[in-house]
């Protein structure tokens, strides 16, 4: 059978489906293959090689209205980046994603084809990896919420945010705020919502792209794990609030140095001037480029991307964050706290 007839069959197969199983077909279609998926979407459970004989495993979630709205990013927005939050946890342990799974919350509001749109976005993020995306879940409610659970390998060893040592160098790969400029810019008005990243002017365009989908530095994990971090994380929640969950969790000063961290802020400048905020705070406080933070021997060769931000110290009781040897609040983002 070539494969328009094929095509065809499918689609007269789907019109006899009820609308459940039909609309998994059509998602089916945009799901990539793994390199390492056996049993791929289809069945009661998936099957993925692990040759490691362990695996590593995260979950997030995005919700409507928490994490994003429809009035400013595309359903392959949301799909892109319900991918990219998850990817970044993997590479934050130094592994590389395996297989994906994504449960999907379906308002009325939300029609098939905008659904198959997002799940398209999830499979192309995806396939900036080697993992493959091997099933799911597909139910209504009342707010449009994606689930996504990740699964993956640390060819390196599993590089862990409580193990940084004192007199590591610190280290960032990728931006910092540039997510939170985005949100300020389509939440002032200065770009409109509606208008679509390709149609943004040029110097506000990459802000407003991050917000809608951010763009991890998946491969520079295993590279840094590679290396012999120590310690890593994905900066999720922004730097001042994520530096000290690593600081806590390895009971250490992490000493950021201003001038090593300026050239952050001044990417930021068009963007932070149009949307009326100071880079430096978009800097510290601004979450969701999802890049990462290590902290490497102090002999190490860093991997390509990642710049040195400072140094760990000693920490007289718990973990302490220093901007220039000051403290520094934990200001970012906080789901649970009043807003
Ligand atoms: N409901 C839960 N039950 C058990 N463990 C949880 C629960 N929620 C979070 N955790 C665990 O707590 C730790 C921190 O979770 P958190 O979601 O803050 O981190 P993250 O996923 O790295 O960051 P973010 O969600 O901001 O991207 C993780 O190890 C996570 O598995
Ligand atoms: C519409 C809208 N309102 C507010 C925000 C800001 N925001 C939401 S969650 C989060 C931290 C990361 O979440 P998590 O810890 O769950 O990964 C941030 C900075 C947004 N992105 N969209
Ligand atoms: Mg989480």
């Amino acid at each position: 059978m070539d494969p328009e007839q094929e095509a065809q069959m499918g689609r007269q197969w789907e019109a006899q489906m009820g609308r459940e199983d039909a609309l998994i077909a059509a998602m089916r279609r945009h799901l990539p293959v793994g390199e390492r998926t056996l049993i791929g979407s289809g069945d009661d459970c998936a099957s993925i090689a692990a040759p490691e004989q362990r695996f590593i495993v995260t979950t997030d979630a995005i919700v409507e209205n928490e994490h994003f709205t429809l009035e400013w990013s595309s359903f392959h927005d949301v799909g892109r980046r319900a991918a990219a939050q998850n990817l970044a946890d993997i590479a934050a342990q130094g592994g590389r994603a395996s297989a994906l799974v994504v449960a999907l919350v379906m308002p009325p509001y939300v029609s098939d084809e905008q659904v198959v749109d997002l799940v398209t976005g999830f499979g192309q993020e995806v396939s900036c990896t080697r993992a493959g995306v091997v099933g799911g879940d597909v139910t209504a409610g009342s707010q449009l919420v994606v689930s996504v659970t990740a699964l993956g390998y640390t060819p390196y060893g599993d590089v862990q945010r409580g193990n940084a040592q004192v007199g590591d160098v610190v280290a960032i790969c990728g931006t910092l705020g540039f997510s939170y400029v985005g949100y300020q810019l389509l939440k002032t008005g200065q770009v409109p919502g509606t208008l679509r990243t390709s149609e943004v002017q040029p110097t506000l365009a990459p802000y407003v792209d991050t917000y809608r989908a951010p763009h991890p530095p998946y491969e520079a994990g295993v590279l840094a794990a590679q290396a012999g971090a120590h310690a890593m994380m994905d900066i999720s929640d922004g730097l001042s609030t994520d530096a000290k969950r690593m600081a806590d969790a390895s009971a250490v000063t992490l000493a950021f140095v201003g001038t090593q961290l300026r050239g952050f802020s001044r990417q930021l400048k068009p963007g932070a001037e149009a949307a009326g905020v100071d880079p430096w705070e978009c800097v510290l406080n601004g979450g969701e480029d999802h890049s990462l933070l290590a902290c490497f021997p102090p002999e190490s060769t860093l991997p390509d991307g990642f710049q040195v931000v400072g140094r760990v110290e000693e920490s007289a009781e718990g973990g302490a964050v220093t901007l220039d040897g000051r403290p520094v609040a934990e200001a970012g983002w906080d789901h649970l706290s009043e807003r």
